[in-house]
């Protein structure tokens, strides 16, 4: 105890864990200095231009890309899987009618869907089975989220269709029309983009979770839950809100962001914990931006967007820790164009992200290690007892 106690001898306290390395990891690597992001090897912008989600998704948990046959396979499994039971579309509907915030029905409804896999009884030290169970989850979240949306529209959902891709069938059951190629396409490759990034929070957070031989359902649940904080996923559905409210304001957007600067506001979309420099996939999904305001003759979201990071990056320069956009600043107008409602971005977020929350759980459970760190003890070296009556 004693030496628990030397508060003087301070070991190195690494806050945010910033810089530490806890495990190896073959699925995604990122070079912060230059803005490079590849998934086993592979240049994002490579999988955006030429793979689909279902490639991408059996990537992160296979290890290499689908050859025609493993492709096929895969994909029909994936689609054979969308289909939700009653009880979840019930307790959607409970949800939607209670208004519940669409990140928080999800983290409910995946936690429920464990409930009617075949395999919940399933081993967890079973990584095959766990691997099945996150391609269950991973089939199945576009089906509730969809779902949750309609009945709070007041209408009915729709099932899924499995002559479409992961992509497409969202955008069909969400909408009730089957998406035009345009939008499928531009939805499919934001789903590619958001898929893996190395330990991010709610990444880390799967496999704290996985760590304990918790099922996997735990896992995606807590990740659901780490994810829709604002400094992490749910910053996506804040840019949009903030161009709302800069549209609103009647200001210049570059007189708007530098009061908010000045105030000591934080920019939703700007800065991060790796990248020193623009997410390279903030670049390809501003090239969407770009086409869709092109498409729909509406260039303000774009406008504005390009204008808020003409300040902050090049105006006011990096400083010593780059506050640049990252993929949540054109994700949002992007979402907005496609008509996509706005409190559905950080849902479709974790639509994506799961390929990597199972991927990463998978990887590190075949070397499985109890996370478990510690912290220096700063409180009283000592305290006697005071019965409550007497304190
Ligand atoms: C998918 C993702 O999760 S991407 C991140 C999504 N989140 C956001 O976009 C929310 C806005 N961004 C942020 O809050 C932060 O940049 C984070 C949480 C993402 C990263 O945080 P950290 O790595 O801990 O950086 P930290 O918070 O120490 O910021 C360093 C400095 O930059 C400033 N800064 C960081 N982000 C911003 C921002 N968006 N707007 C204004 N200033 C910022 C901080 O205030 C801090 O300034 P200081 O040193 O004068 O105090
Ligand atoms: O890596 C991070 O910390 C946040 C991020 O960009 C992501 O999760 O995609």
């Amino acid at each position: 105890m004693a030496d628990l106690l030397k508060k003087a001898t301070k070991p190195e306290v690494h806050r945010g864990l910033e810089g530490v390395v806890v495990d190896e990891t073959e699925l995604s690597v990122i070079d912060g200095s230059v803005g490079e992001l590849r998934y086993h090897g592979y240049r994002i912008e490579d999988l955006a231009r030429h793979a689909d989600f279902e490639e991408v998704l059996y990537l992160l948990w296979h290890g290499h890309l689908p050859d025609d046959d493993e492709y096929e396979a895969f994909a029909e499994a994936m689609a054979s899987e969308r289909t939700i039971g009653d009880d979840v579309l019930q307790t959607a509907e409970l949800l939607a009618k209670s208004d519940e915030e669409p990140m928080a029905a999800l983290r409910t409804l995946v936690s429920m869907l464990s409930s009617s896999d075949p395999e919940s009884d399933a081993d967890p030290e079973d990584m095959d089975a766990a691997l099945r169970k996150g391609r269950r989850i991973t089939a199945k979240i576009p089906t509730v989220l969809a779902a949750f949306d309609r009945y709070r529209n007041g209408e009915e959902p729709l099932d899924p269709r499995d002559d479409l891709g992961h992509a497409a069938n969202f955008l069909y059951m969400l909408s009730g029309e089957e998406p035009d190629d345009v939008a499928a396409d531009i939805f499919d490759v934001a789903l590619i983009l958001h898929a893996d990034h190395g330990l991010n929070a709610s990444t880390f957070t799967t496999m704290v979770v996985s760590s304990t031989y918790a099922d996997i359902y735990n896992a995606v649940t807590a990740g659901v839950g780490a994810l829709a904080g604002h400094w992490h996923g749910g910053a996506n559905q804040d840019v949009m809100e903030t161009l709302i409210e800069l549209d609103e304001s009647g200001q210049d957007p570059i007189d708007w962001v530098e009061d908010a600067i000045n105030e000591g506001r934080r920019i939703p979309g700007f800065g991060h914990r790796v990248y020193d420099v623009k997410d390279p996939r903030a670049k390809i999904l501003e090239e969407f931006s770009e086409d869709l305001a092109v498409e729909s003759g509406e260039p303000r979201w774009y406008d504005y967007t390009t204008s808020v990071e003409e300040y902050l990056l090049d105006e006011r320069g990096l400083g010593e820790k780059g506050i640049a956009p990252n993929v949540d600043f054109y994700s949002g107008s992007v979402y907005y164009q496609l008509g996509i409602p706005i409190d559905l971005y950080t849902p479709i977020f974790a639509m994506s992200r799961v390929g990597g929350w199972v991927g990463h759980v998978l990887e590190y459970q075949a070397d499985n290690r109890l996370i478990r760190p510690r912290a220096h003890y700063t409180g009283p070296d000592h305290q006697d007892f005071v019965p409550r009556s007497d304190r």
